[in-house]
């Protein structure tokens, strides 16, 4: 589906990435581990193609549907959004109206991740929790065969976290490759497979 071959990454000569090689496996979740720092973020930008490998290669098959749930989005809250219009857009495709199926699936996931009374708030408006599981419901109303995910539950409560928990668990039930980045052990738990990062670059 989404293979990783070789990866190296540098910011501005600062290495942060070596030869990583993973795949993401259908049906599948690989949790990506490691310290702050140690390239997490920088290497699902690299698999979604938001950054361009130093070294190595990307490989996604034809077709394969990539969602990216990014940890930082300041530019997303910039946006004069409503919660309802910020899902909706996971649905989105050029040249064609949504349909009856798309309207399903945007109520449907805001109902799961309780966010339907508050589908007509502005994303700035919201708790940091309350964005977070607007931005999950962005991600998983995607048909996607593969999702990246950073760091998704780390601004949510015990409940919300067990929702999304769960959704996780289906949608590898239901054949999707998931990797996620995490620190939370109860989130790592449930994946299938594990990669670490190691620190790289300069100590200080
Ligand atoms: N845009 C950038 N420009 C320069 N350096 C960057 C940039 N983004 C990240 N870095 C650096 O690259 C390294 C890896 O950052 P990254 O965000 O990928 O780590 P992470 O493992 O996701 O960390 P965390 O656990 O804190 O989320 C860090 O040393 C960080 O300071």
């Amino acid at each position: 589906m989404l293979t990783a071959s070789h990866l190296g990454f540098r910011y501005a000569g600062n290495p942060v990435l070596h030869d990583v090689n993973l795949r993401a496996e259908p049906a599948s979740m690989l949790a990506v581990t490691g310290p702050n720092g140690s390239g997490k973020s920088t290497l699902l930008h690299l698999l979604a193609g938001v950054e361009q490998p130093a070294e190595g290669t990307v490989r996604r098959d034809p077709g394969v549907r990539v969602a990216l749930l990014p940890q930082r989005t300041a530019d997303i809250d910039a946006l004069p959004l409503t919660v309802a219009e910020c899902v909706r857009i996971g649905r989105f495709h050029p040249g064609r109206w949504p349909r009856r199926a798309d309207r399903n699936a945007v109520t449907e996931i805001m109902e799961r991740l309780e966010i339907a009374h508050l589908a007509r708030r502005r994303l700035r408006e919201l708790s940091g929790g309350q964005r977070q599981r607007t931005l999950i419901a962005q991600t998983f109303v995607q048909e996607a065969a593969v999702y990246l995910l950073d760091e998704p539950t780390a601004a949510l409560d015990t409940d919300s976290r067990r929702r999304v928990h769960e959704l996780l668990t289906e949608r590898v039930r239901s054949g999707a490759a998931l990797i996620v980045a995490s620190h939370d052990d109860e989130e790592t738990s449930l994946a299938d497979a594990r990669h670490h990062l190691e620190q790289r670059g300069p100590v200080r």
